[in-house]
């Protein structure tokens, strides 16, 4: 007999969200990725494709919140996979209306007989009946303020009072509860080929309500649909960019004719963007350490018929090893960072980041920085940028970094709305997720003086 070969999607969306789940769990998969692989290779429809995301996104936001309220009702080991099943279901229970319970614990008590015994189904039956009954335990009892914010929110305990020692309760505790809100899809428009009023009657042509956002002129908020099966998409007039990921270019305010290295520049998202603002007249260098990211980059130069970008393969570190030194005008340096500031499109970078990894990125940042000064001619401008909320690898990074490169000076920040430059100081702006509902982000800007 021939063995059925595992897939993903049969049609069952909680057993789809338990089999990502798993395998963001032990083989450090990434969700965004596997829920969208899942998504497009099965083509799930849209309703479908909503409760899938709902499920797997929130079950894994929530992770350490589902665990205290489970707590009290296990008694003994779980495989992973009984935990993970439970998980999603009391998620179920307690943040989604319109599953009714008794759906959510059937559906369980389903795949646990499916996937293993009698007597697993009738002990996750047990637990999610008990939880029904008797409620799940109050987390306002847990006395000590930090760890109660940390399963009220669902992120690790060092990592709160991390945030709390930089920016204060209150901002962080903003911020926490922001990051498990799902995030609004934004698109970019692609001024050389249409203006925003175009591109939002293209989009109505396609049934899909959007807007343009009132903090980045170029940026529109998708109200429904999905931007990647669009027309407008396909045919080169927009790109998906969260709105914060839109400051970097227009901070490094680029004019027609420059030569621009973008020295982090896969999958592109900046480097198209700074060729826009351009109006594909000048010229870019696009180089990242992964050459395979680069055809990315490639390919979305043709999307968007941008002819003004090379792409070639350089580590930063080393970047002044094989260029010219002070022939750019300008440098962007968008660096590999830890990537705190998207948790809500990346729920599994709250459990997966260890403070260990903060430093090694910070020496990397401050060795890309040092490369691109090298690189950029006398009064050209230097904005570097990362995605996370982490003052070791911004604000120590810009420090740091000055005080080994006196010819560096931060300079204000001009090519941004208002209500942007409100929330910066000395060239530097840390917007938080919870300020205009975009990703947080830190830019900074810099001139070369001599
Ligand atoms: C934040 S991402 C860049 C995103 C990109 N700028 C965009 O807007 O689409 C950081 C990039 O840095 C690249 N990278 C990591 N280490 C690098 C290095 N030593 N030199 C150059 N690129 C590096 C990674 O491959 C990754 O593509």
């Amino acid at each position: 007999m021939t063995k059925k070969k595992a897939t993903i999607w049969d049609g069952n969306v909680r057993d789809a969200a338990l089999t990502i789940l798993l395998a963001v769990d032990k083989n450090q998969a990434y969700s965004n990725l596997l829920l969208n692989q899942t998504i497009n290779k099965y083509k799930i429809d849209s309703k479908d494709r909503a409760l899938l995301t709902e499920i797997t996104y929130g079950t894994l936001q929530h992770k350490y919140t589902l665990d205290y309220y489970l707590e009290p009702f296990i008694r003994g080991k779980l495989d992973l996979w009984v935990r993970w099943l439970l998980r999603l279901s009391v998620y179920q229970i307690v943040y989604l209306d319109r599953v009714p319970d008794h759906a959510a614990v059937n559906e369980a008590v389903e795949i646990a007989k499916r996937r293993g015994h009698k007597g697993i189904s009738s002990t996750v039956n047990g637990i999610l009946r008990s939880i029904l009954r008797q409620g799940t335990p109050s987390i306002e009892e847990i006395k000590d303020p930090i760890k109660r914010l940390a399963i009220e929110t669902s992120h690790p305990e060092w990592l709160v009072e991390r945030f709390i020692d930089s920016y204060g309760l209150e901002k962080t505790t903003e911020m926490l509860h922001e990051n498990n809100v799902p995030p609004t899809q934004t698109v970019r428009i692609n001024k050389t080929k249409a203006s925003v009023e175009e591109v939002l009657q293209l989009l109505e042509n396609e049934g899909i309500t959007a807007k343009q956002s009132s903090v980045i002129p170029e940026c529109i908020h998708l109200v429904n649909g999905q931007a990647s099966r669009t027309n407008a998409f396909k045919e080169g007039y927009i790109t998906i960019q969260d709105e914060s990921s839109m400051m970097p270019a227009n901070v490094l305010n680029p004019q027609k004719g420059w030569r621009i290295l973008d020295m982090c520049a896969a999958p592109g998202g900046k480097t198209t963007h700074i060729a826009e603002k351009m109006d594909n007249e000048g010229s870019i260098l696009a180089t990242d350490l992964h050459p395979h990211k680069l055809d990315l980059v490639d390919a979305t130069c043709k999307r968007l018929g941008l002819d003004i970008i090379q792409t070639a393969p350089i580590d930063g570190r080393k970047a002044a090893e094989y260029l010219q030194h002070e022939s750019f005008d300008a440098v962007l340096v968008d660096a590999p960072c830890s990537g705190l500031g998207v948790m809500r499109r990346k729920p599994d970078i709250k459990y997966t980041k260890r403070e260990e990894d903060f430093e090694s990125l910070h020496n990397i940042q401050l060795a890309l920085l040092d490369n691109a000064v090298k690189v950029l001619k006398p009064g050209g401008r230097l904005v570097y940028s990362t995605c996370t909320v982490n003052t070791s690898e911004n604000e120590e990074t810009v420090q740091v970094f000055l005080a080994s490169h006196p010819e560096m000076k931060l300079v204000e920040i001009e090519n941004l709305p208002e209500q942007l430059l409100q929330r910066g100081q000395h060239g530097m702006i840390q917007v938080f997720p919870q300020d205009f509902g975009s990703d947080g982000f830190f830019v900074a800007a810099f001139q070369k003086t001599t």
